[in-house]
């Protein structure tokens, strides 16, 4: 025992730990930096992007390390590169390093919401900003156990790197027991040694973890909410209502003989539709008939056989010499618009809470100072009723007031349109009402709105104006009472459809 605590405290063994400590966090640093952009390049649209970043991986990943380290060792100076044994040991194992956490992390970027990132793109997030604040927090929580782990076995291989005659903590181990042979203390000592090095990691996971719990996340917001609350003024409860819709208004949006395919199939149909300021349109129509697919197009969220859509002066997803915008120009002339969407699956960003979500848009997307974004966001939440569950995250909520807050997430950036896609259909029938009555409430204020609905009584007592599509072409429009009179055969036997299947 005397021996084991002895070597245990050995200033030459922790010296060696040291060396190992180094080589783990440049390798890790490294391997974690460079894993990111192999991630994306792997699953690039370009073959020849993904290709050679795919062999890459697999030929790493299926070779010894051991096997990489003297190659690696002995090979580079044959091209008159001559690195010291610690460099050479830290070049092979963060290359290696690459492989593994390109994987780990692709893992954890595929693991991430689909509708969040729909969601985000919508809203008119750059591509980096969708990164920053949508996909990488979420992923960071997938892939921070795997992350872990991969540091506590990244510890242990930083042994091999004695082969190359780096004097970390093993190899010290060895040249001791090779003079005095006293193999169990001094080998013990050094195991131990790398266990205290491998607790602190499990440490500094859990405390990772630990920062990145919405659930700690909340208890932290809702103690300094309370810290906050004696010294602020409160924010005036909403806005004042807008004139109501007058059917003299000018066009705000232009949907012009709009044609969409998907593959092969025509989706919508040279379709044609304008929208007044401050109208509120229902569009109904059966499943698959294109509605969600028309309220995708108005955010240029796919792009058009043919046709075009405007939103004043402002057209959508093209330039104007009608080439498609590209990729990286789309999210500016999303968030110029000045549309916003409130989703089916509310695709709320669930590493934020019910503020964090309404002041995003602000925020990330027109850039506003924190203040001026966060009055915004209350001021939407109070709107929706939602003013004492700022501090809540999405999972905390009801789904109501999630969908509640999705309404809030796209009012705080003050629209000129909001578009509606089924928002009650993922709900129970007890929370539907909650939330058409937010719907019909804002149908007050003047705001002009697009509603995708399979709800027939409320769209009579919301509507300005019913569409009705099938098969991608208009078929039928008019006022509400269009659903107790209505003129084709097709938008009749629509309405007996519908009320025979929800008794509606
Ligand atoms: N990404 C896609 N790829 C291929 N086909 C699609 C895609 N999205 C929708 N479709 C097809 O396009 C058609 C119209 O779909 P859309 O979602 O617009 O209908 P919808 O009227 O909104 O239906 P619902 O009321 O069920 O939401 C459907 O036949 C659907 O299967």
């Amino acid at each position: 025992m005397a021996d084991f605590l002895k070597y245990l405290t050995l200033p030459y063994l922790w010296q060696g730990a040291v060396i190992a400590v180094e080589l783990l966090v440049g390798a890790l640093a490294g391997g974690i930096i460079i894993g990111f952009f192999l991630a994306l390049a792997s699953t690039s649209r370009y073959i020849l992007i993904r290709l050679p970043v795919q062999a890459y991986i697999y030929i790493l990943r299926g070779t010894p390390v051991l096997l990489q380290l003297i190659l690696l060792f002995n090979v580079l100076p044959e091209f008159g590169l001559r690195l010291s044994p610690f460099a050479s040991a830290m070049l092979a194992l963060m290359i290696n390093e690459t492989a593994f956490c390109a994987e780990i992390i692709r893992g954890g970027i595929a693991s991430t919401d689909r509708n969040q990132r729909l969601a985000a793109q919508a809203f008119g997030f750059s591509m980096t900003a969708e990164m920053i604040h949508v996909v990488i927090p979420q992923a960071l929580r997938t892939i921070m156990p795997t992350l872990g782990n991969e540091a506590v076995g990244l510890l242990k291989s930083t042994s091999l790197a004695s082969v190359v005659g780096v004097n970390e903590l093993t190899m010290r181990g060895q040249a001791i027991v090779s003079q005095n042979f006293l193999f169990i203390p001094v080998l013990v000592a050094s195991g131990a040694i790398y266990m205290i090095m491998s607790s602190a990691l499990a440490g500094a996971q859990w405390w990772l973890e630990s920062r990145f719990n919405v659930d700690r996340k909340a208890a932290r917001l809702k103690k300094r909410q309370a810290e906050r609350e004696a010294s602020e003024e409160p924010v005036a409860a909403t806005p004042p209502l807008a004139k109501k819709y007058s059917a003299n208004a000018a066009d705000v949006l232009t949907v012009d003989a709009l044609s969409v395919d998907y593959g092969n199939v025509r989706v919508l149909d040279a379709l044609s539709i304008s929208v007044r300021r401050g109208e509120v349109v229902v569009l109904l129509g059966r499943s698959g008939s294109g509605k969600s697919t028309l309220l995708k197009s108005i955010l240029a969220l796919n792009p058009f056989a043919g046709g075009s859509i405007k939103v004043e002066n402002h057209v959508m997803g093209y330039r104007p010499d009608g080439r498609r915008l590209s990729t990286r120009l789309l999210p500016a002339n999303r968030a110029r618009s000045g549309i916003g969407i409130v989703f089916q699956h509310f695709a709320l960003f669930d590493h934020m809470s019910a503020l964090q979500n309404a002041m995003s848009i602000p925020r990330i997307v027109q850039r506003l100072p924190h203040p001026a974004a966060e009055r915004k966001a209350r001021r939407a939440l109070r709107l929706v009723g939602l003013g004492d569950f700022e501090n809540s995250f999405p999972h905390q909520l009801s789904g109501g007031q999630q969908q509640r807050v999705g309404i809030a997430r796209a009012l705080a950036a003050e629209p000129r349109i909001l578009l509606f896609d089924e928002p009650t259909s993922a709900l129970d029938p007890e929370l539907v009402r909650e939330v058409n009555q937010t719907i019909r409430d804002l149908s007050q204020t003047g705001i002009t709105m697009i509603i995708s609905t399979h709800d027939l009584a409320f769209a009579a007592s919301v509507a300005d104006r019913i569409v009705f599509l099938s098969k991608g072409k208009l078929v039928e429009e008019g006022g509400p009472d269009i659903i107790q009179n209505p003129r084709t055969p097709a938008f009749t036997e629509f309405l007996r459809h519908e009320k025979e299947e929800h008794g509606a």
